[in-house]
């Protein structure tokens, strides 16, 4: 065997780091996620510390953790000076309880309940079965809206997911010539919220199942929006839809099956008034985009969260809302990979 064929060039070049890194990425995703469960960003936004005071607040073993916060900061989710280890700008932002931006709800589903079942993959690829440990059956939102830890852990992962589209979602469409909006699966009103602080004249309603009511008040209560946004209790498979110049919904369509999204787009129609328009935003999968990977994992992962869910084609979306009657569809991106698609129905003229 000749030797040099075994330089870190060859092996580079063979494929082998690339491989060796994708087989091995959940040893990166552990770094931020463990920081996250021992509370590291949290005592690094007190101030900056060096390894021994972060070993000593956390309760650390000698043994791991210089590398652990050397890794971090080769990771550029810390920065070391002179005072210690600092977060970095990012890790501020967004993993410091307390911070407006912060993702904990999200990061801590992805390490509890996505990190346990995409190591079931192989089985849920074998046997069309979710893998998460939160629910069994079919009726996924019964049971997480039962149990008290699980129904917040939920909302809060969601809320991650949306709260960075809407600035965008305030700016991509003509708000200021309707008058009123009602967001299907609107959950606690974090959406229609920021919508509603950027467009006051906007009459909003969220429709969501009638367990989220108490968290929606709470959560008014807390932005100091109560009474600015009605709460309408219905399942919008079954119960009829009330009327609005917008109908939207969004991180939504994407938990049920293609029959499931024809009927719920079959049941807004009637319900978006003439000249509106229903708003869909969901990560859409765009063949040939640059978020198109990252949207079919996103589709895996609905596939061992959910009974039904898949992410779904963007052309297939656009098809199905004109043969449902929508005179005019259109789409631009919305950020963070999803689209949001626009579809609007013609005036009537007969009036
Ligand atoms: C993934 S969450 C998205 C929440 C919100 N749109 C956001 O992006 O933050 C899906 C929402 O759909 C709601 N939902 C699920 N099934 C529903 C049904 N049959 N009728 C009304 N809402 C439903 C859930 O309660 C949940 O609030």
């Amino acid at each position: 065997m000749n030797a040099a064929r075994n330089t870190a060039q060859d092996t580079a070049d063979d494929g082998t780091t690339a491989l060796l890194e994708t087989a091995t990425a959940f040893q990166r995703a552990q770094l931020l996620l463990a920081g996250l469960d021992l509370g590291l960003f949290d005592l690094l936004a007190e101030g900056p510390a060096d390894a021994a005071t972060v070993r000593d607040r956390l309760g650390l073993h000698p043994r791991g953790t210089d590398d652990y916060l050397a890794a971090l900061t080769e990771t550029g989710l810390l920065e070391h000076g002179p005072g210690g280890y600092r977060n970095s700008p990012a890790a501020g932002r967004h993993l410091v309880r307390d911070a407006p931006a912060y993702l904990g709800g999200f990061l801590r589903a992805a390490d509890q309940v996505m990190y346990p079942a995409w190591g079931r993959l192989a089985t849920a690829l074998r046997t069309g079965e979710p893998q998460a440990a939160t629910y069994s059956g079919n009726d996924m939102f019964g049971q997480l809206y039962g149990d008290d830890d699980k129904r917040s852990a939920f909302v809060r992962m969601a809320e991650d997911a949306s709260r960075p589209l809407v600035p965008a979602l305030t700016r991509a469409f003509d708000w200021e010539n309707r008058s009123s909006v009602l967001e299907l699966g609107g959950c606690r009103g974090n959406v229609l919220a920021g919508l509603v602080a950027a467009h006051p004249h906007l009459t909003a309603t969220v429709l969501d199942l009638p367990a989220l009511r108490e968290e929606f008040d709470t959560h008014m209560k807390a932005l100091g929006t109560t009474g600015r946004i009605t709460f309408h209790g219905a399942d919008f498979f079954t119960d009829p839809l009330p009327p609005a110049d917008v109908v939207m919904i969004g991180h939504c369509l994407v938990d049920w099956t293609d029959e499931q999204r024809r009927a719920l787009v079959r049941a807004v129609h009637p319900a978006v008034r003439p000249g509106g328009a229903f708003l869909v935003w969901d990560p859409m999968i765009v063949p040939g985009a640059e978020s198109c990977l990252r949207n079919l994992i996103r589709s895996l992962n609905l596939q061992l969260m959910t009974p039904h869910g898949t992410n779904y084609r963007l052309d297939d979306l656009v098809r199905l809302l004109r043969t449902t009657g929508f005179a005019d569809v259109r789409h631009r991106p919305l950020g963070q990979d999803v689209t949001l698609v626009a579809a609007y129905k013609t005036p009537d003229t007969a009036a």
